[in-house]
């Protein structure tokens, strides 16, 4: 594993951690197709948001042959089918909504989910890693995408899905500048490491403008009222206090939380690079989402958090052009997590307001779809986090990385 070949002091090389140069932590071309035998799990997991619609999924999974994951060989194969299984299991707890939640997961499920989780070291839940990472084909020559595996929502889970995977993208050509940073302190080489910096900078606010594009892509109103209960997890949820029990694996019930990109990686890697600290309580739930990665993504992260600090090189080079390159990051990445916070205010915190003057008002009629979300994940993300003030805390702690001094200023510039 990644870990093992590298020491602090060898070539720091993002293929060993099973990044790619050119898609980052996406998998790059996810097949499309298991093999034969595995047609029962396929034939369901494409049908899930009809089946949830017509609310049929569960008997279907009820009535699922029990096979065996033997014949999964590839980590290609273990993903679509950790991905495929994971749909069907969301659909599976979250059909009836919060008031018809289930306590067991049937064995026909639950055995092979657990096999594949364990073997590619996720855990048994839909993650970012599934939906956001492994869940891409291009729909025509031209290039455009469509997901492999949906859940209901329609064109908003298609959206959502996609510009998640599209800001990973953005996020490529500061993935490839780490190693570049990296050993540019090693070597004491200040230009090498301002130039890398500022091509993390420009990724960033890429990431910034391409989160812009869930405006474009998602509907509120869909993803608070209809989708947002499909990405939910086991643990930490009023709805499901107990957990969720794996037939066949375990008679006692394990929690889980739902999927969140506070699972991408891509902000853990920054924050390391950077020596962005986090407060203990928001940390320890950023920490435990890092369980929820595949492990040679975790691997990088903790690998990236042992090298040399970046801020004190800078500080003790004292080199204008250097301090500014680092100030410049600091700044897209506090930018980049404001501008997160006001797209969780348009999709969770206004549709969640709506939807409690909606009940207050005895309003739940047919049209409104944000009045029949969820009542138990109002102040509480899909990761089971309660929001606003988690989100707030990481952003002002990221702010704490600042050179002192310029902060006020250089915040201004962002
Ligand atoms: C409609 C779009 C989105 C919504 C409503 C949303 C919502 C949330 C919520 C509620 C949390 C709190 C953790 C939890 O309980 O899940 C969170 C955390 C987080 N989200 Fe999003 N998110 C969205 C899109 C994205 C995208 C596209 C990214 C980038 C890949 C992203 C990156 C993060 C990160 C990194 C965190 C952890 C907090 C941090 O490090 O600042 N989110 N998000």
């Amino acid at each position: 594993m990644a870990a093992a070949e590298t020491s602090s002091k060898s070539l720091f090389s993002l293929d060993s951690y099973h990044v790619s140069e050119e898609l980052g932590f996406i998998l790059p071309d996810p097949l499309e197709k298991l093999p034969l035998y595995y047609q029962p799990w396929m034939d369901i997991a494409l049908r899930v948001p009809e089946l949830v619609h017509s609310q049929e999924l569960r008997t279907l999974i009820n009535k699922m042959p029990l096979l065996s994951s033997q014949f999964l060989q590839k980590h290609k194969e273990l993903r679509l089918a950790h991905l495929a299984l994971s749909t069907m299991a969301m659909g599976y707890v979250w059909q009836g909504g919060e008031s018809d939640t289930i306590e067991i997961l049937p064995k026909s499920l639950a055995v092979p989910f657990w096999e594949v989780s364990q073997r590619l070291g996720l855990p048994p839940i839909l993650t970012h890693a599934d939906a956001a990472l492994a869940n891409w084909k291009k729909k025509d020559p031209e290039g455009n995408l469509e997901l492999l595996l949906s859940l209901p929502g329609g064109d908003s889970v298609q959206g959502f899905f996609l510009v998640t995977m599209l800001v990973e993208l953005a996020a490529v050509p500061a993935l490839r500048n780490i190693p570049v940073v990296i050993s540019g302190v090693r070597c004491a080489d200040s230009e090498a490491v301002a130039r890398a910096l500022e091509t993390i900078s420009q990724s960033l606010q890429d990431m910034t403008d391409t989160l812009k594009l869930m405006h474009v892509y998602v509907e509120p109103s869909v993803f608070y009222g209809i989708m947002r209960i499909y990405l939910s997890g086991w643990k930490d949820n009023p709805s499901m206090p107990k957990g969720l029990v794996y037939e066949g694996v375990n008679t006692e019930p394990m929690e889980y939380s739902g999927g969140s990109a506070a699972q991408s990686s891509l902000l853990h890697c920054f924050d390391e690079l950077l020596g962005i600290k986090h407060e203990e309580k928001s940390g320890a739930f950023l920490t435990r989402m890092r369980n929820y990665m595949p492990p040679a993504h975790k691997q990088l992260i903790q690998d990236i958090s042992l090298q040399p600090s970046l801020k004190s090189f800078v500080q003790q080079q004292d080199n204008e052009p250097l301090n500014q390159a680092f100030q410049h990051c600091v700044a897209k990445l506090l930018a980049l997590r404001n501008y997160h916070i006001n797209v969780v205010s348009r999709f969770i915190t206004v549709p969640a307001a709506r939807a409690r003057q909606l009940r207050d008002k005895n309003q739940t009629s047919e049209g409104e779809m944000i009045s029949r979300a969820p009542t138990a994940l109002e102040e509480r993300g899909t990761g089971g986090s309660g929001i606003m003030i988690f989100l707030k805390t990481v952003r002002d702690h990221t702010r704490d990385a600042f050179l002192p001094d310029t902060s006020k200023e250089k915040e201004h510039n962002s």
